[in-house]
């Protein structure tokens, strides 16, 4: 049986279509990916916490989902937008279907909407709270609801999506550096790409302290990707700060990229709708080459990209661009063993064009000559 589903953005305008995944009620933010694959690792991907996700792909589900492709232990999304569901699924690697799945993990879901009006409509008035119900809730209630959660500006969820207890993922081969990663909602192809470099890899809790980091050997820190505003993360970027004081060699993705431009001194702030999908071109100004690469954020770092910014610890430039809008998509510090990508290097789902970034962590680890500096 197919049960009746209402989206209502907080603006009031209402779609209706067909119950897809749970059917029951949510609230979140509204936000599109234009990615054409991967919904299994977006699902999976902490950093969509609270979000309702529109699907501008018009077809998902069709190679239902495997055992393989999740970023995490579940699904992180609020709500899930899509126009046409496949009926079924159709792949070597597939187990399950999308929907059931969906429907397992408790993520209320709406098919069978004109998503590209839905998304036309984020990108003019920008991402904005919407709420999806399958459960009979009128639009006047769903309404109400929606303006009474809580907006994404102002967010501080990583305590929600991080690790309670620390893990360590170990290097594949020869063991080479060990690495503490700060979890405020990382993807599991991270520690992947680390470990294939010789990286073993201790992801800790979000609440760690500086000892806590250097407890466990760290030759480099790493700052993981993740939900929420950036503008909150206090505690992380305090850390961030003495890691930079000390030396340590520091890399950070995406959110952590945001964490790492707040300890240099930057600010940071909410995009107009954000970027999410796996073909945003960005232009390394360190090589002069573009990559196509897998974005999923809403919030950047503001720092000037004419010259090297003076900061605490040094110059500081922008070594990434965004070249559909100029957005900073990277940072470099000239002065210390530091960097930052505000995209996504490990991909998955996505093209594997900005790989090199892992390389360059290696080579920056190695170059600091700071082995063994945690246990100093
Ligand atoms: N993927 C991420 O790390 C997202 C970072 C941050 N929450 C943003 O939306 O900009």
């Amino acid at each position: 049986m197919t049960h009746e589903a209402i989206l209502v953005l907080e603006d009031g305008r209402t779609f209706v279509g067909e119950a897809y995944g749970a059917v029951g009620e949510t609230v979140g933010e509204a936000v599109f990916t234009t990615a054409m694959t991967g919904y299994q690792e977006t699902l999976t991907d902490p950093s969509y916490h609270r979000q309702v996700v529109v699907q501008t792909a018009p077809h998902v589900g069709n190679t239902g989902v495997n055992g393989e492709d999740d970023e995490s232990d579940q699904f992180w999304v609020a709500g899930y937008v899509v126009r046409d569901p496949s009926p079924r699924a159709a792949n070597w690697r597939s187990t399950g279907e999308l929907g059931d799945r969906l429907a397992a993990e408790g993520v209320v879901g709406i098919s069978g909407i004109d998503t590209r009006a839905l998304t036309r409509h984020l990108r003019e008035r920008g991402a904005m709270r919407a709420g999806v119900a399958s459960n009979g809730t009128d639009a006047a209630s769903l309404r109400e609801r929606v303006l009474a959660a809580a907006p994404m500006a102002g967010a501080d969820l990583s305590a929600e999506v991080s690790t309670a207890a620390a893990y360590t993922v170990a290097a594949q081969g020869t063991h080479r550096y060990t690495v503490a990663a700060l979890d405020l909602g990382i993807k599991r192809n991270v520690t992947r790409r680390l470990a294939a470099r010789g990286v073993t890899t201790h992801v800790l809790p979000a609440s760690s302290t500086l000892d806590g980091l250097l407890a466990v050997g760290a030759d480099a820190v790493f700052l993981s990707p993740g939900p929420g505003d950036p503008a909150t993360a206090d505690g992380p970027v305090a850390l961030a700060t003495e890691v930079l004081r000390r030396g340590i060699p520091l890399f950070g993705i995406c959110f952590g990229s945001q964490i790492l431009g707040r300890a240099l001194g930057f600010g940071t702030y909410k995009l107009g709708y954000g970027h999410r999908g796996v073909n945003q071109p960005v232009l390394d100004r360190t090589t002069g080459k573009v990559e196509v690469t897998s974005h999923n954020h809403g919030f950047a770092v503001d720092a000037p990209t004419d010259a090297a910014a003076d900061t605490a610890f040094g110059r500081v430039e922008v070594s990434h661009v965004c070249l559909n809008d100029g957005v900073v998509e990277g940072l470099r510090a000239l002065d210390a063993p530091a960097f930052t990508v505000q995209y996504h290097p490990e991909a998955a789902a996505g093209p594997r064009d900005a790989d090199y970034l892992f390389d360059r962590f290696r080579d920056l680890i190695e170059g600091a000559g700071t082995k063994g500096a945690g246990n100093a």
